[in-house]
């Protein structure tokens, strides 16, 4: 209050609204400041509550030196540019004097500062230093390193130049393809575009002429491109000279003569300018031309190597059978535009040649070398994690956290409940108060009284550990106010990660202690990751991948990634770890799990082949054999591991089909190197079922809205209480309690810019065709759900009991088959959608609509 109290009579009194003792104030401020001093008063105030409410924290009074730094250097700065110079006699004391009468220049500061840098280093000098003072000062507020700034400034301008080149390139490459095309349909009627301009002459009316057609009538009737009135002669007369040409070839009559008598096309085109018509009945021209050798205005070939031009793409034997589509063809070119063609004919032969002479062996060597080395496998090169972004340290406020232990302390004081903090742990997101309750106090109450410390520490939420396992305190978990992300590039670079024996380590992310989280898939073996919508599931299904992609070789360790929501993980598609492409499809993702079970029996088959109990031992048994030259002896083993991102999507489409693959590959794939990692919105019951919950035994639970989901992931409560945004409750199988760990973070950008440098190593990904095939091949789920999958056990005896006794009534069939309402009326309703009862018609019995005969037929026909 009083800096505000002060800070407005000083900014009034620079207006001169505050009498004898404003006029005075003004000019001291001026005096001190210069043209600074007019909004010194407002910098005086802002600078007071800034360090007020953030006392303590020794990031803020760090800014709070560099602001004055810059407050000084600019007076300096301004002293330099418009301030009385000492040198030309003037002194400190007449630089005050002047200031705090005109406010010029930067007052006595900056007179002290400029005025002693100048006598030290020169003019020149001061400008420099108070330049990269001021330069300096703005870095430390803004904490945006300058080299960083420059970069980007210059990296967009590199950016923008290179769109423009590519813009322009593409521009080019479009007009040379319409150039191409306009001069190989120029061709194709013999006249040669290299000799003409037509983008100089094109006229707005040009017409696209008709497409010829070679083999029905090769020319005869046709007319010449349609040049419009005021075509260069140029091109008359070389389109007179092509009707000459083929007149000569053809020597066919043309009922057009009669009303064109003998004029010459020469002299037509001369005389006339109107869209030309060929005359195709000048035989004796075309001798005249070829005996005086008329040469083209600019095209310098005769006729007989014009001839020979058409003969060079058409030679003879083809020129009879090949034709060219009546319609123009469309053609897409690089930049995505459309144009219409008719010289797909044309390509079509060429590519027709080329094979031809593949077939004939007829490769060069060169060429040859080149496939080879293609099929040379290339050795994966691991990512650099200099393409992923790196965190920065997080600060922490001592003080701040003292504070929250003593409030704490006293608000369970407050209640009767005396307890001591004995330890502090921060993490990223929410730090750790661990209590130790006196003696005779209930933990029991400690947690009672949650709601009560919530409100006294003003926190979003709070959870409550107690008592922590393997200690006698009870944790309180309190949200950070400042969020700190934790950057997987961190966790990569850990030695934890480094070091980690295992070929699939997964990088989770910091507990609570701020310690880095590594884990093993294999140990897991099977991982189930739950949350509420924008809890952070993909991004860590993103870290899962990642972890994978920097540790392990494609060779050791394959992907198989389901994906219903289509975004999420499409942009794997092209490392070499995927088994095969992105499973988008629901229904063919049962199909992909169906695979995984029979890839797991065959596995064991051969495990107990080579009396082995688990992949590890085959494979170091398939190592020993290595140096045998057999093209039979067996291969590696790869680890698999299923990602699916988003149960609930499956369990829609197939949830019997599903539920049982998931079932069979989680009780006995772990042996077999097969993991499933298992990520669901929606943890209901009828989503993560009893079954699967049971043989999935890691779970990784993310913020959930209510208890009871929260229940349903790790059957406790807490999950509720979580933040969201990759805070996680990570309960791994043999874990007594789940941990709380703030998930890694990698963003889609840094995933792109992986996956492109896996990409452009050109290791395509080796899609294994049976899977391919498997997954295709496997029922769709509409099939499943109409046939029979879904149809009740006792459909076809209803349908028989209710077609014997021709009545229709859901009581009979419970008495029938001693069965309850409800699955007597599905069934009565399953009938109905069969067509072999008719609708509901209110208390009247349905109709029954099929005979016996019918419904059996209805039944082969695979109903
Ligand atoms: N570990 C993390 N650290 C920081 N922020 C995170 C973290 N994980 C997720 N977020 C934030 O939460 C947002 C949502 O995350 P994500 O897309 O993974 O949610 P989700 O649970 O997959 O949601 P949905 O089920 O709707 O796809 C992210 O865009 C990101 O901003």
């Amino acid at each position: 209050m009083i800096s505000f109290a002060a800070a407005a009579i000083l900014f009034l009194s620079n207006f001169g609204l505050c009498g004898v003792v404003g006029d005075f104030l003004r000019s001291v401020q001026l005096g001190i400041f210069g043209g600074i001093g007019y909004i010194a008063p407002v910098i005086l105030f802002a600078g007071t509550a800034f360090y007020l409410s953030n006392q303590g924290n020794p990031r803020a009074t760090f800014k709070l030196a560099s602001f004055l730094l810059a407050l000084v250097s600019l007076c300096g700065f301004l002293q330099l540019v418009f301030g009385l110079k000492t040198g030309e006699g003037m002194t400190l004391i007449d630089i005050y004097l002047e200031a705090s009468v005109s406010g010029r220049g930067g007052g006595l500061i900056g007179g002290l500062l400029a005025e002693g840098l100048a006598a030290v280093i020169g003019v020149i000098g001061a400008y420099l230093v108070i330049i990269v003072l001021l330069i300096i000062s703005a870095v430390c507020i803004t904490e945006k390193s300058f080299v960083n700034v420059v970069k980007m400034g210059s990296g967009k301008a590199y950016r923008h130049a290179r769109k423009n080149m590519d813009i322009r390139r593409e521009i080019r490459a479009e007009r040379q393809e319409e150039r191409r095309r306009l001069r190989e349909e120029q061709k194709l009627r013999g006249v040669n575009l290299d000799a003409t301009n037509l983008f100089d002459h094109q006229p707005e009316e040009y017409e696209k002429p008709e497409p010829l057609n070679f083999v029905d009538a090769p020319l005869e009737k046709e007319t010449i491109p349609v040049m419009a009135d005021d075509m260069s002669e140029d091109i008359d007369i070389q389109a007179s000279r092509l009707s000459a040409v083929t007149a000569a070839e053809a020597a066919r009559p043309n009922p057009a003569d009669e009303f064109r008598g003998s004029i010459s096309p020469v002299q037509e085109a001369e005389e006339d300018s109107v869209p030309f018509e060929p005359d195709w009945k000048d035989e004796p021209l075309m001798e005249e031309l070829e005996e005086s050798s008329i040469y083209m205005k600019k095209d310098n070939r005769t006729l007989k190597e014009m001839e020979v031009v058409e003969e060079d793409i058409y030679p003879e034997a083809e020129r009879d059978t090949f034709s060219i589509p009546e319609e123009p063809k469309q053609v897409v070119t690089a930049s995505g535009k459309v144009i219409e063609t008719d010289t797909e004919a044309l390509q079509k032969k060429l590519v027709k040649k080329r094979e031809e002479a593949a077939k004939e062996g007829d490769l060069s060597v060169t060429q040859e070398i080149r496939q080879k080395q293609d099929i040379v496998k290339k050795e994966y090169q691991f990512p650099p994690l200099t393409l992923l972004k790196k965190g920065k340290a997080a600060v922490f406020s001592d003080r701040e956290y003292r504070e929250t232990a003593i409030k704490l302390q006293k608000t369970l004081q407050n209640f009767g409940v005396g307890v001591t903090v004995t330890n502090i742990s921060c993490g990223p997101s929410v730090t750790r108060y661990e209590l130790h309750p006196e003696q005779g106090v209930k933990v029991s109450k400690i947690v009672s009284l949650a709601d009560d410390i919530k409100l006294s520490l003003a926190a979003a939420d709070i959870r409550i550990e107690a008592p922590i396992p393997g200690k006698s305190a009870v944790g309180i978990e309190v949200p950070n106010k400042e969020n700190n992300v934790v950057y997987l590039r961190d966790i990569l670079e850990a030695d934890n990660f480094r070091n980690h024996s295992s070929k699939i380590a997964f990088a989770v992310g910091k507990d609570i202690g701020g310690q880095v989280v590594v884990t093993d898939i294999a140990k897991m073996p099977h991982l189930l990751i739950a949350g509420a919508t924008g809890s952070g599931k993909s991004v860590c299904i993103n870290t899962l991948i990642m972890s994978i992609i920097y540790k392990a070789n494609p060779e050791d360790v394959k992907l198989i990634m389901v994906d219903p929501k289509v975004v999420e993980l499409s942009v794997y598609n092209g490392i070499p770890h995927l088994l095969l492409p992105v499973v988008t499809d629901p229904k063919k993702a049962s199909g992909a799990l169906n695979w995984a079970v029979a890839e797991m029996t065959d596995r064991y088959n051969k495990f107990a082949q080579y009396n082995v109990r688990e992949i590890k031992g085959y494979n170091a048994k398939v190592e020993s054999i290595k140096d045998i030259d057999d093209e039979n002896k067996p291969q590696k083993m790869p680890q698999i591991i299923i990602i699916i991102d988003e149960l609930a999507d499956l369990m829609m489409v197939a949830p019997g089909e599903v539920e049982d693959s998931i079932c069979r590959l989680a009780q006995l794939a772990r042996a077999a190197g097969i993991h499933l990692v298992i990520a669901t919105q929606r943890p209901s019951v009828n989503v993560i079922t009893g079954l699967i919950k049971a043989n999935v035994p890691s779970r990784v639970a993310f913020a959930v809205s209510s208890g009871v989901d929260s229940r349903t992931i790790i059957d406790m409560n807490g999950a509720e209480k979580l933040l969201g945004k990759g805070d996680m409750l990570f309960y791994p199988a043999g874990y007594p309690k789940p941990m709380r760990v703030q998930g890694a973070f990698v963003s889609d950008t840094e995933v792109s810019r992986v996956v492109d440098f896996l990409t452009e190593q050109g290791m395509t990904p080796n899609y294994d065709k049976n899977v391919e095939s498997m997954i295709a091949s496997a029922p769709s789920g509409g099939e499943m759900k109409g046939g029979g999958n879904d149809r009740d056990e006792y459909f076809l005896q209803a349908g028989k009991f209710i077609i014997e006794k021709d009545k229709a009534s859901i009581g009979m069939l419970q008495r029938m088959f001693k069965i309850g309402f409800n699955r007597a009326a599905r069934i009565m309703d399953q009938l109905a959608e069969a067509g072999v009862v008719g609708e509901e018609e209110g208390t009247k019995p349905r109709k029954v609509l099929m005979s016996m005969e019918e419904f059996e037929e209805m039944l082969e026909q695979g109903y």
